[in-house]
Protein backbone atom coordinates (compact mmCIF):
# COMPACT_ATOMS: atom_id res chain seq x y z
CA UNK A 1 0.00 0.00 0.00
CA UNK A 2 1.86 3.03 -0.60
CA UNK A 3 -0.25 5.61 1.13
CA UNK A 4 0.87 6.98 4.59
CA UNK A 5 4.78 5.79 3.81
CA UNK A 6 7.18 8.18 5.22
CA UNK A 7 9.40 9.38 2.45
CA UNK A 8 12.86 9.59 2.59
CA UNK A 9 15.23 11.51 1.19
CA UNK A 10 18.62 9.93 0.86
CA UNK A 11 21.70 12.77 0.04
CA UNK A 12 24.63 11.25 -1.68
CA UNK A 13 27.60 13.17 -3.03
CA UNK A 14 31.68 13.50 -2.73
CA UNK A 15 33.43 13.97 0.69
CA UNK A 16 33.10 17.91 1.03
CA UNK A 17 30.52 18.09 -1.76
CA UNK A 18 28.27 20.44 0.69
CA UNK A 19 25.59 17.43 1.74
CA UNK A 20 25.56 18.22 5.48
CA UNK A 21 25.33 21.85 4.79
CA UNK A 22 21.90 20.67 2.70
CA UNK A 23 20.50 18.65 5.72
CA UNK A 24 21.51 21.63 8.04
CA UNK A 25 19.77 24.62 6.13
CA UNK A 26 16.98 21.82 5.52
CA UNK A 27 16.84 21.03 9.67
CA UNK A 28 16.78 25.39 10.01
CA UNK A 29 14.16 26.08 7.43
CA UNK A 30 11.19 23.56 7.07
CA UNK A 31 9.57 23.87 10.15
CA UNK A 32 6.46 21.68 11.22
CA UNK A 33 8.18 18.37 9.40
CA UNK A 34 9.55 15.92 12.03
CA UNK A 35 12.47 14.86 10.47
CA UNK A 36 14.49 11.92 11.51
CA UNK A 37 18.27 12.14 10.04
CA UNK A 38 21.06 9.52 9.60
CA UNK A 39 24.37 9.74 8.95
CA UNK A 40 26.97 8.22 7.88
CA UNK A 41 30.66 9.37 8.06
CA UNK A 42 33.66 7.96 6.73
CA UNK A 43 36.22 8.55 9.47
CA UNK A 44 36.53 7.70 13.25
CA UNK A 45 34.77 11.03 14.12
CA UNK A 46 31.73 12.30 13.64
CA UNK A 47 31.75 15.61 13.50
CA UNK A 48 28.90 15.67 10.91
CA UNK A 49 26.24 14.88 13.19
CA UNK A 50 27.52 17.41 15.83
CA UNK A 51 27.10 19.90 13.25
CA UNK A 52 23.41 19.24 12.79
CA UNK A 53 22.70 18.78 16.55
CA UNK A 54 23.85 21.77 17.03
CA UNK A 55 21.91 23.27 13.81
CA UNK A 56 18.68 21.16 15.70
CA UNK A 57 19.06 22.80 18.67
CA UNK A 58 19.37 26.35 17.43
CA UNK A 59 16.10 25.97 15.49
CA UNK A 60 14.66 26.28 18.87
CA UNK A 61 12.20 23.80 17.11
CA UNK A 62 12.31 20.72 19.66
CA UNK A 63 9.77 18.76 17.82
CA UNK A 64 10.68 19.38 14.37
CA UNK A 65 13.77 16.43 14.71
CA UNK A 66 12.31 13.31 15.26
CA UNK A 67 13.89 11.93 19.47
CA UNK A 68 15.04 8.72 19.93
CA UNK A 69 16.51 6.94 22.82
CA UNK A 70 20.07 7.71 21.27
CA UNK A 71 19.22 11.29 20.44
CA UNK A 72 17.58 12.89 17.52
CA UNK A 73 19.87 12.33 14.91
CA UNK A 74 20.95 8.41 14.40
CA UNK A 75 24.66 8.11 13.62
CA UNK A 76 25.85 4.74 12.16
CA UNK A 77 29.19 3.38 12.64
CA UNK A 78 32.50 4.68 10.21
CA UNK A 79 33.13 3.30 7.13
CA UNK A 80 30.34 3.27 4.70
CA UNK A 81 26.48 2.74 5.02
CA UNK A 82 26.63 0.87 1.78
CA UNK A 83 28.70 -2.14 2.76
CA UNK A 84 27.14 -2.05 6.33
CA UNK A 85 23.18 -2.21 5.42
CA UNK A 86 22.06 -5.18 6.76
CA UNK A 87 24.34 -4.47 10.00
CA UNK A 88 23.45 -1.36 10.69
CA UNK A 89 21.12 0.44 8.32
CA UNK A 90 18.15 -1.78 8.62
CA UNK A 91 18.17 -2.13 12.52
CA UNK A 92 18.38 1.81 12.73
CA UNK A 93 15.23 1.74 9.91
CA UNK A 94 13.58 -0.70 11.92
CA UNK A 95 13.23 1.89 14.86
CA UNK A 96 12.19 4.26 12.88
CA UNK A 97 9.37 1.97 11.24
CA UNK A 98 8.39 1.50 15.01
CA UNK A 99 8.27 5.08 15.55
CA UNK A 100 6.66 5.90 12.82
CA UNK A 101 3.91 8.05 13.85
CA UNK A 102 6.25 10.87 15.36
CA UNK A 103 8.54 10.90 11.85
CA UNK A 104 7.13 13.04 8.77
CA UNK A 105 10.36 12.72 7.10
CA UNK A 106 14.04 10.75 7.23
CA UNK A 107 16.61 12.17 6.08
CA UNK A 108 19.99 10.32 5.17
CA UNK A 109 23.53 11.38 4.31
CA UNK A 110 25.45 8.78 2.71
CA UNK A 111 29.49 9.08 3.87
CA UNK A 112 31.01 10.77 0.80
CA UNK A 113 32.65 7.73 -0.24
CA UNK A 114 29.91 5.40 -0.96
CA UNK A 115 26.96 4.14 -3.10
CA UNK A 116 23.25 4.72 -2.65
CA UNK A 117 22.41 1.96 -4.67
CA UNK A 118 22.52 -1.07 -1.81
CA UNK A 119 21.36 1.41 0.68
CA UNK A 120 18.02 2.36 -1.12
CA UNK A 121 17.68 -1.74 -2.34
CA UNK A 122 17.43 -1.96 1.67
CA UNK A 123 14.15 0.43 1.01
CA UNK A 124 12.32 -3.19 -0.84
CA UNK A 125 13.59 -5.26 2.47
CA UNK A 126 9.34 -6.28 3.28
CA UNK A 127 9.67 -4.58 6.96
CA UNK A 128 11.08 -1.16 5.60
CA UNK A 129 9.17 -1.29 2.08
CA UNK A 130 5.62 -1.51 3.99
CA UNK A 131 6.20 1.66 5.66
CA UNK A 132 9.17 3.89 4.22
CA UNK A 133 9.49 5.07 0.24
CA UNK A 134 12.72 6.69 -1.23
CA UNK A 135 11.30 9.95 -1.88
CA UNK A 136 14.37 10.73 -4.16
CA UNK A 137 17.91 9.91 -3.95
CA UNK A 138 19.77 13.18 -4.61
CA UNK A 139 23.23 13.54 -5.55
CA UNK A 140 25.42 16.79 -4.06
CA UNK A 141 28.27 17.88 -6.45
CA UNK A 142 31.32 19.86 -6.13
CA UNK A 143 30.95 22.89 -8.75
CA UNK A 144 34.65 24.14 -7.96
CA UNK A 145 35.97 20.75 -8.02
CA UNK A 146 34.19 19.30 -10.54
CA UNK A 147 34.76 22.40 -12.82
CA UNK A 148 38.15 22.18 -11.86
CA UNK A 149 39.01 18.60 -13.49
CA UNK A 150 38.94 16.95 -10.19
CA UNK A 151 36.94 13.94 -11.03
CA UNK A 152 36.82 13.96 -14.45
CA UNK A 153 37.60 16.15 -17.47
CA UNK A 154 35.12 17.11 -19.67
CA UNK A 155 34.39 14.57 -22.43
CA UNK A 156 36.59 16.25 -25.50
CA UNK A 157 39.54 16.62 -23.31
CA UNK A 158 39.02 13.30 -22.03
CA UNK A 159 39.09 11.52 -25.37
CA UNK A 160 42.20 13.66 -26.33
CA UNK A 161 44.14 13.12 -23.72
CA UNK A 162 43.46 9.43 -23.86
CA UNK A 163 44.68 9.42 -27.50
CA UNK A 164 47.63 11.72 -26.55
CA UNK A 165 49.05 9.57 -23.07
CA UNK A 166 46.77 7.24 -21.39
CA UNK A 167 48.14 8.05 -17.60
CA UNK A 168 46.79 11.24 -17.94
CA UNK A 169 43.47 10.12 -17.33
CA UNK A 170 42.34 10.95 -13.76
CA UNK A 171 42.26 8.77 -10.57
CA UNK A 172 39.83 6.12 -11.69
CA UNK A 173 38.25 5.20 -8.48
CA UNK A 174 37.27 9.29 -8.15
CA UNK A 175 35.92 9.18 -11.78
CA UNK A 176 34.07 5.99 -11.47
CA UNK A 177 32.51 6.92 -7.65
CA UNK A 178 31.23 10.47 -9.68
CA UNK A 179 29.88 8.14 -12.30
CA UNK A 180 27.89 6.17 -9.88
CA UNK A 181 26.59 8.60 -7.35
CA UNK A 182 25.45 10.49 -11.01
CA UNK A 183 23.74 7.49 -12.38
CA UNK A 184 21.53 6.58 -8.96
CA UNK A 185 20.59 10.44 -8.90
CA UNK A 186 16.52 11.57 -8.92
CA UNK A 187 17.68 14.81 -8.83
CA UNK A 188 21.27 16.65 -8.88
CA UNK A 189 22.31 19.60 -6.94
CA UNK A 190 25.65 21.83 -8.05
CA UNK A 191 27.03 23.05 -4.73
CA UNK A 192 28.98 26.13 -4.30
CA UNK A 193 28.09 27.77 -7.78
CA UNK A 194 29.13 31.21 -5.78
CA UNK A 195 32.66 30.12 -6.91
CA UNK A 196 31.75 29.51 -10.34
CA UNK A 197 32.30 31.83 -12.99
CA UNK A 198 29.62 31.18 -16.14
CA UNK A 199 32.51 29.01 -18.07
CA UNK A 200 32.96 26.79 -15.19
CA UNK A 201 29.02 26.57 -14.67
CA UNK A 202 28.61 25.19 -18.41
CA UNK A 203 31.57 22.62 -18.24
CA UNK A 204 29.98 21.38 -15.05
CA UNK A 205 26.49 21.18 -16.75
CA UNK A 206 28.04 19.31 -20.23
CA UNK A 207 29.50 17.07 -17.50
CA UNK A 208 26.84 16.32 -15.64
CA UNK A 209 24.25 15.96 -18.54
CA UNK A 210 26.75 13.96 -20.54
CA UNK A 211 26.42 11.32 -16.81
CA UNK A 212 22.54 11.46 -16.39
CA UNK A 213 19.43 10.85 -18.09
CA UNK A 214 17.84 13.68 -19.54
CA UNK A 215 14.77 13.59 -17.35
CA UNK A 216 17.00 13.90 -14.47
CA UNK A 217 17.48 17.52 -13.04
CA UNK A 218 19.74 19.91 -12.35
CA UNK A 219 19.86 22.43 -9.72
CA UNK A 220 22.47 24.65 -9.56
CA UNK A 221 22.59 25.75 -5.35
CA UNK A 222 24.51 28.26 -3.33
CA UNK A 223 24.16 30.04 -0.10
CA UNK A 224 21.35 31.43 -0.49
CA UNK A 225 19.54 28.06 -0.46
CA UNK A 226 19.56 28.34 2.99
CA UNK A 227 16.81 30.63 3.12
CA UNK A 228 15.40 29.67 0.53
CA UNK A 229 12.38 27.36 2.05
CA UNK A 230 10.03 27.40 -0.68
CA UNK A 231 13.46 25.24 -3.25
CA UNK A 232 14.33 23.02 0.33
CA UNK A 233 10.40 22.00 0.67
CA UNK A 234 10.22 21.36 -2.99
CA UNK A 235 13.71 18.88 -2.61
CA UNK A 236 11.56 17.19 0.11
CA UNK A 237 8.73 16.26 -1.94
CA UNK A 238 10.19 14.99 -5.08
CA UNK A 239 7.98 11.80 -5.11
CA UNK A 240 10.52 9.15 -6.98
CA UNK A 241 9.95 6.15 -5.61
CA UNK A 242 13.51 5.53 -5.90
CA UNK A 243 13.62 1.83 -4.59
CA UNK A 244 11.63 0.75 -7.45
CA UNK A 245 13.84 1.41 -10.05
CA UNK A 246 16.82 1.02 -8.40
CA UNK A 247 17.82 -2.60 -9.36
CA UNK A 248 18.03 -1.51 -13.21
CA UNK A 249 20.79 1.21 -12.58
CA UNK A 250 23.89 -0.15 -13.32
CA UNK A 251 27.29 2.02 -11.89
CA UNK A 252 31.39 0.80 -12.53
CA UNK A 253 30.97 -0.87 -9.42
CA UNK A 254 28.57 -3.79 -10.35
CA UNK A 255 30.09 -3.98 -13.65
CA UNK A 256 33.51 -5.13 -11.85
CA UNK A 257 31.93 -7.24 -9.96
CA UNK A 258 30.15 -9.11 -12.53
CA UNK A 259 33.64 -9.58 -14.17
CA UNK A 260 34.77 -10.97 -11.52
CA UNK A 261 37.42 -8.76 -11.23
CA UNK A 262 38.58 -8.39 -7.63
CA UNK A 263 38.02 -4.13 -7.21
CA UNK A 264 37.49 -2.85 -4.20
CA UNK A 265 35.43 0.17 -2.96
CA UNK A 266 36.14 3.56 -3.78
CA UNK A 267 36.81 3.81 -0.21
CA UNK A 268 39.54 1.06 0.18
CA UNK A 269 41.99 3.35 -1.24
CA UNK A 270 41.35 5.85 1.10
CA UNK A 271 42.98 6.43 4.52
CA UNK A 272 41.69 8.80 8.00
CA UNK A 273 42.90 10.03 11.00
CA UNK A 274 41.79 11.75 13.91
CA UNK A 275 43.90 14.02 15.26
CA UNK A 276 43.23 15.50 18.79
CA UNK A 277 45.21 18.24 20.45
CA UNK A 278 44.55 20.74 23.01
CA UNK A 279 44.07 24.27 22.96
CA UNK A 280 45.51 25.50 19.60
CA UNK A 281 46.93 28.74 18.12
CA UNK A 282 44.40 29.46 15.39
CA UNK A 283 46.37 31.20 12.91
CA UNK A 284 49.16 28.78 13.19
CA UNK A 285 46.71 25.43 12.60
CA UNK A 286 45.10 27.06 10.01
CA UNK A 287 48.58 28.02 8.49
CA UNK A 288 49.95 24.07 9.20
CA UNK A 289 46.93 23.09 7.61
CA UNK A 290 46.74 24.91 4.33
CA UNK A 291 50.58 24.06 3.82
CA UNK A 292 49.76 20.15 4.65
CA UNK A 293 46.23 20.32 2.08
CA UNK A 294 48.74 21.52 -0.48
CA UNK A 295 51.42 18.82 0.21
CA UNK A 296 49.99 16.03 1.39
CA UNK A 297 46.67 13.76 -0.87
CA UNK A 298 44.19 15.40 1.64
CA UNK A 299 40.56 15.44 -0.11
CA UNK A 300 38.84 16.71 3.35
CA UNK A 301 39.32 17.55 7.01
CA UNK A 302 37.45 18.57 9.39
CA UNK A 303 36.78 19.07 12.55
CA UNK A 304 36.45 21.92 15.42
CA UNK A 305 39.53 23.79 17.30
CA UNK A 306 39.81 25.42 21.05
CA UNK A 307 41.03 28.26 20.48
CA UNK A 308 42.44 29.93 23.92
CA UNK A 309 39.77 32.86 25.66
CA UNK A 310 37.41 32.12 23.19
CA UNK A 311 33.91 30.67 24.57
CA UNK A 312 33.40 29.55 21.34
CA UNK A 313 33.87 26.63 19.46
CA UNK A 314 35.72 26.92 16.08
CA UNK A 315 35.06 24.71 13.55
CA UNK A 316 37.60 23.78 10.66
CA UNK A 317 36.52 22.47 7.14
CA UNK A 318 38.66 22.21 4.55
CA UNK A 319 37.91 21.12 0.78
CA UNK A 320 40.96 20.00 -1.33
CA UNK A 321 42.71 23.67 -0.77
CA UNK A 322 40.08 25.60 0.44
CA UNK A 323 40.51 25.93 4.03
CA UNK A 324 37.45 27.73 6.01
CA UNK A 325 37.10 28.16 9.63
CA UNK A 326 34.12 29.70 12.12
CA UNK A 327 32.64 29.78 15.63
CA UNK A 328 29.52 27.74 15.99
CA UNK A 329 28.49 27.63 19.66
CA UNK A 330 30.16 27.87 22.77
CA UNK A 331 31.89 25.05 24.18
CA UNK A 332 29.58 23.60 26.89
CA UNK A 333 30.32 22.79 30.38
CA UNK A 334 30.51 18.95 30.06
CA UNK A 335 32.73 19.07 27.24
CA UNK A 336 36.39 19.06 26.98
CA UNK A 337 37.92 22.49 25.60
CA UNK A 338 40.08 20.17 22.60
CA UNK A 339 41.08 20.29 18.77
CA UNK A 340 39.98 17.25 16.93
CA UNK A 341 40.27 17.47 12.91
CA UNK A 342 39.46 14.41 11.02
CA UNK A 343 41.77 13.68 8.03
CA UNK A 344 40.62 11.85 4.84
CA UNK A 345 43.12 11.47 2.10
CA UNK A 346 45.06 8.90 0.56
CA UNK A 347 48.33 7.33 2.13
CA UNK A 348 48.26 9.76 5.03
CA UNK A 349 51.34 10.36 6.97
CA UNK A 350 49.67 10.40 10.42
CA UNK A 351 53.01 11.07 12.09
CA UNK A 352 53.74 13.95 9.97
CA UNK A 353 50.29 15.57 9.77
CA UNK A 354 50.32 15.68 14.03
CA UNK A 355 53.65 16.70 14.06
CA UNK A 356 52.87 19.63 11.53
CA UNK A 357 49.61 20.48 13.86
CA UNK A 358 50.86 20.15 17.13
CA UNK A 359 53.12 23.20 16.27
CA UNK A 360 50.26 25.29 17.06
CA UNK A 361 49.59 23.60 20.06
CA UNK A 362 53.21 24.33 21.53
CA UNK A 363 52.60 27.94 20.44
CA UNK A 364 49.74 28.12 22.78
CA UNK A 365 51.60 26.38 25.61
CA UNK A 366 54.74 28.34 25.18
N1 LIG B 1 31.22 28.81 -1.01
C1 LIG B 1 30.37 27.83 -0.68
N2 LIG B 1 30.77 26.89 0.22
C2 LIG B 1 29.90 25.91 0.53
C3 LIG B 1 28.61 25.79 -0.07
N3 LIG B 1 28.02 24.67 0.41
C4 LIG B 1 28.90 24.11 1.26
N4 LIG B 1 30.02 24.85 1.35
C5 LIG B 1 31.22 24.59 2.19
O1 LIG B 1 31.82 23.37 1.79
C6 LIG B 1 32.42 22.72 2.91
C7 LIG B 1 31.94 21.28 2.99
O2 LIG B 1 30.54 21.27 3.18
P1 LIG B 1 29.78 20.06 3.89
O3 LIG B 1 28.33 20.38 3.81
O4 LIG B 1 30.37 19.81 5.22
O5 LIG B 1 30.14 18.87 2.91
P2 LIG B 1 29.79 17.31 3.06
O6 LIG B 1 29.45 16.82 1.73
O7 LIG B 1 28.79 17.12 4.14
O8 LIG B 1 31.18 16.74 3.57
P3 LIG B 1 31.51 15.22 4.05
O9 LIG B 1 30.41 14.84 5.02
O10 LIG B 1 32.83 15.34 4.72
O11 LIG B 1 31.53 14.37 2.85
C8 LIG B 1 32.02 23.55 4.14
O12 LIG B 1 33.09 24.41 4.45
C9 LIG B 1 30.82 24.35 3.63
O13 LIG B 1 30.67 25.58 4.33
C10 LIG B 1 28.22 26.81 -1.03
O14 LIG B 1 27.14 26.79 -1.60
N5 LIG B 1 29.15 27.79 -1.28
Amino acid sequence: MQLNKIPATVVTGFLGSGKTTLLANILRQITGKRIAVIVNEFGEQDIDSSLLRSCALDCEEGEQVASGEDGSIYELANGCICCTVEEEFLPVMKKLVERRDDIDHILIETSGLALPKPLVQAFNWPEVRQHCTVDAIITVIDGPAVAAGRFANDEEKVAAQRLADDSLDHDPSLRELLDDQLSAADLVLVSKTDLLNADEKARVEALVQARVPASVKTLFIDQTLATDTAQLEALMGIGAASEEHIDKITNHHDKHHAEGAHHDHAHDNFDSCVITLGEVDGDELAAKLQHLLKTQEIYRAKGFAAIPGKPMRRVIQAVGERLDGYFDRLWRQDELRQTQLVIIGKTLDRDEIHAALASAERLVNA
